[in-house]
């Protein structure tokens, strides 16, 4: 359980990244979505413990991130964003290592990093000296190695940005089974509705709306996005196209007029705060 009391963070220079959030995390998979510059990095790295917050702080299953850093590094697993392998060891040798750093015996490090790497489709590349892997392959890396810790909570900061459609269903699938609970940011709308029991809607620092997917959409429920290039009754321009929102029954005539009809997403939470700022 990860309860955060109002933590802020601002950088030298004055940029207030995170801007005082109190919430409580409390379920399985939790991901932070927003905009680029929205403060989720930077709140990610707060609470696992590789940031100092300016003021406020957070506990992670009862530890202070500031007082308890060191006992909280050991029950979690952090792969940022910018991660990358150190090229001369195999992804066997990294994740046997991260493990055995852990304080996991030999046999039991030599089977979860084996485990982990098969899981996350590394298995045939898993001798291979990591420089010669490609960039999803390095990511899928780092996923094994949160699969194969054991970590009651596990961060991964957008775990699967530049991977193929393939590779990034492996990497849910491995999230799936990670054993503790994941705290993930992504810019892909169906990465958190697939993953997701909660998801959180960061902006400007802030956390803005909160929920399961079903009850942030709950706003559209019987609606489509009808997108156009020319000016509907009642639409919106939102980079560079119309959108407006109408039900479900209205679609064919959209469809006869030529205009692109599309299933509410996530994505929706933005277009629509798009307008809330214009308006
Ligand atoms: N070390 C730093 N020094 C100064 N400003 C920073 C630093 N790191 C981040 N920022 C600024 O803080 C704000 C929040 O950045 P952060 O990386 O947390 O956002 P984000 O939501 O993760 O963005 P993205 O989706 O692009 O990864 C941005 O305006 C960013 O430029």
């Amino acid at each position: 359980m990860i309860e955060i009391k109002d933590i802020r963070k601002v950088y030298k220079g004055g940029k207030v990244a995170v801007d005082g959030i109190t919430e409580v995390m409390d379920k399985r998979v939790t991901t932070l979505i927003g905009r680029n510059g929205a403060g989720k990095t930077t709140l990610l790295r707060m609470l696992s413990t590789q940031l100092y917050p300016t003021s406020g702080t957070a506990l992670i299953n009862g530890l202070d991130i500031v007082r308890d850093a060191a006992k909280i590094r050991k029950i979690v697993a952090s792969i940022p964003q910018e991660a990358s392998p150190l090229g001369i060891l195999s992804p066997y040798e990294q994740v046997n290592m991260y493990l055995l750093g852990r304080k996991f015996n030999f046999s039991d490090a030599k089977k979860a990093a084996n485990d982990a790497l098969e899981t996350v489709g590394l298995w045939d590349v898993r001798n291979k000296p990591s420089d010669t892997l490609s960039g999803g392959m390095k990511r899928k890396m780092f996923v094994a190695l949160a699969l194969a810790s054991n970590a009651e909570l596990v961060f991964l900061d957008e775990p699967t940005t530049g991977l193929d459609p393939l590779s990034r269903l492996e990497i849910w699938s491995a999230i799936k089974k990670l054993s503790g609970n994941v705290l993930l940011t992504t810019h892909y709308m169906e990465e958190a509705e697939n993953l997701s029991d909660v998801v959180y809607l960061q902006d400007s620092g802030h956390i803005i709306d909160r929920g399961t997917v079903k009850k942030l959409l709950s706003r559209f429920a019987g609606k489509v996005r009808v997108e156009s290039q020319t000016e509907l009754s009642d639409s919106f321009r939102v980079g560079g196209i119309y959108v407006k929102y109408d039900t479900i029954e209205n679609s064919e005539t959209y469809i006869r007029e030529g205009r692109t009809v599309k299933k509410i997403t996530l994505d929706d939470l933005f277009i629509m705060r798009g307008v809330d700022l214009e308006s």
